[in-house]
């Protein structure tokens, strides 16, 4: 495909979100499969495109016209000049040819955040930019089977570099919009169980817990795995790390991944065993929740999700991280920590929920959120700390947003 079928085929599929925001992964595939000509190139082309769209959404106007969005995508952070958007709307398969008002078009003075949630930003100006930028790719190494030096030789073909803030983290730097992002599933590495794909920020949360060797515990809200595979890790296969998920869909994958990375420290609890669970009651020495949150914190990776969130899904999202805490809360033995964390900076989903829970559960008091990390950590994060929480997020450490705070159980 040349420019313009691909910017056309962009400004269709942008078209069809704005009608129904859906994710933008299945907006593509539903034209690749009609669109037999596209190769791998212009699925890649397209997808960068609208993704780059979306992240300026509001101040390109594209609620009101996708078309005049992509053009100002195509001018403004593309680079492309004059002569080439031209080709790319007038020529062969093209959108069609720009009016003079559309040439004309200027980005609105507007943030690129839902309206309904600036006023509950810490820094809506640097967040609404920061988001505007593509993110790299993240990798964890694990340490149950490999070392940092032996994965990044393993990896140097992708461009892997150390990760800056993470001891075992690796990243890719982010490609070029409009090029297929690094395939990392598909070395050898990553079948080996050398690295698993992870945001930095992600795995801080789980290196900020220190030393775990021998400890009882629980990762309540376990999903994936994304977070019990790191616990493991950390804790190099002693102790006992349970993981439960409301949601037995969520923990599908977490069998195969914990084979292939070779954590036998890991017992997956299903919701259809209630009685497994019970058992664990005001037995653990530590309760991580990873909670489900609105995702504010992956926006910068997933733009098209900003634009889904509503006022609605936000105040279910607060009302599940009041359910999580007061049910975790049972399994948090007298001296032990629980862990919440969001993958969100909104105080609504943070500050304010551990507020709501230690009002009732007066047993748990906040700690300093690096009170068990090891001195190194406690130095290469010391920008991102107050005294009561973790703070990550795009424009202040490069990473995912994550806010975590720690919670102690008082003893007797
Ligand atoms: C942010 S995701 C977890 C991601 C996962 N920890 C990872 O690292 O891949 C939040 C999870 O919380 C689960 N969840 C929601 N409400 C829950 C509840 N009341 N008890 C346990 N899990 C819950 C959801 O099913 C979802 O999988």
């Amino acid at each position: 495909m040349r420019d313009p079928g691909r910017v056309a085929a962009s400004i269709d599929i942008l078209e069809r979100y704005r009608q129904r925001p859906s994710p933008l992964s299945v907006l593509v595939q539903d034209w690749a499969r009609n669109a037999r000509y596209a190769g791998s190139k212009d699925r890649a082309f397209v997808r960068g495109l609208c993704l780059d769209v979306l992240r300026r959404w509001r101040s390109f106007g594209g609620e009101d016209s996708p078309r005049i969005a992509t053009l100002l995508t195509l001018k403004n952070l593309w680079g492309w000049d004059e002569a080439r958007i031209e080709e790319a709307f007038s020529g062969e398969h093209g959108h069609g040819a720009l009016s003079d008002d559309e040439r004309d078009a200027r980005p609105l003075d507007a943030l690129d955040v839902p309206e309904f949630l600036e006023h509950d930003l810490p820094n809506a100006e640097q967040f609404a930019a920061s988001l505007g930028t593509r993110a790299p790719v993240d990798l964890r190494v694990n340490t149950l089977k490999a070392n940092r030096e032996k994965a990044l030789k393993a990896l140097a073909s992708l461009g892997a570099l150390e990760a800056p803030l993470s001891p075992v983290g690796l990243r890719i730097p982010p490609s070029p919009a409009a090029e297929k992002g690094p395939g990392v599933t598909v070395i050898p590495a990553y079948g080996k169980g050398w690295v698993e794909v992870q945001d930095e920020g992600s795995q801080l949360t789980v290196l900020t817990c220190g030393d775990l060797h021998g400890q009882q515990v629980l990762d309540f809200c376990a999903g994936g795995g994304g977070k019990t595979l790191a616990l493991s890790g950390v804790m190099e296969n002693s102790g006992q790390v349970f993981a439960y998920d409301a949601d037995a869909s969520r923990l599908a994958p977490i069998h195969d991944r914990l084979r292939r990375a070779g954590a036998r420290n890991v017992q997956v609890i299903a919701p259809q065993e209630p009685e497994r669970l019970e058992a664990l009651k005001g037995k653990l020495d530590l309760v991580f929740v990873d909670a489900p949150c609105s995702g504010a914190g992956t926006w910068r990776r997933h733009p098209d999700a900003k634009w889904r969130l509503t006022p609605e899904h936000l105040a279910q999202r607060q009302a599940e991280q009041d359910q999580v805490l007061r049910q975790a809360a049972e399994f948090v033995k007298p001296g032990g920590t629980l862990v919440f964390v969001t993958c969100s900076f909104l105080n609504s989903e943070n500050d304010e929920r551990v507020a709501e829970f230690i009002n009732t559960y007066s047993d748990f008091l906040i700690e300093h959120p690096l009170a068990a990390a090891s001195e190194e950590l406690k130095e290469r994060l010391q920008p991102f700390v107050s005294e009561d929480a973790l703070r990550l997020s795009p424009w202040a450490s490069d990473t995912d947003g994550f806010t975590l705070m720690r919670l102690k159980r008082q003893d007797g």
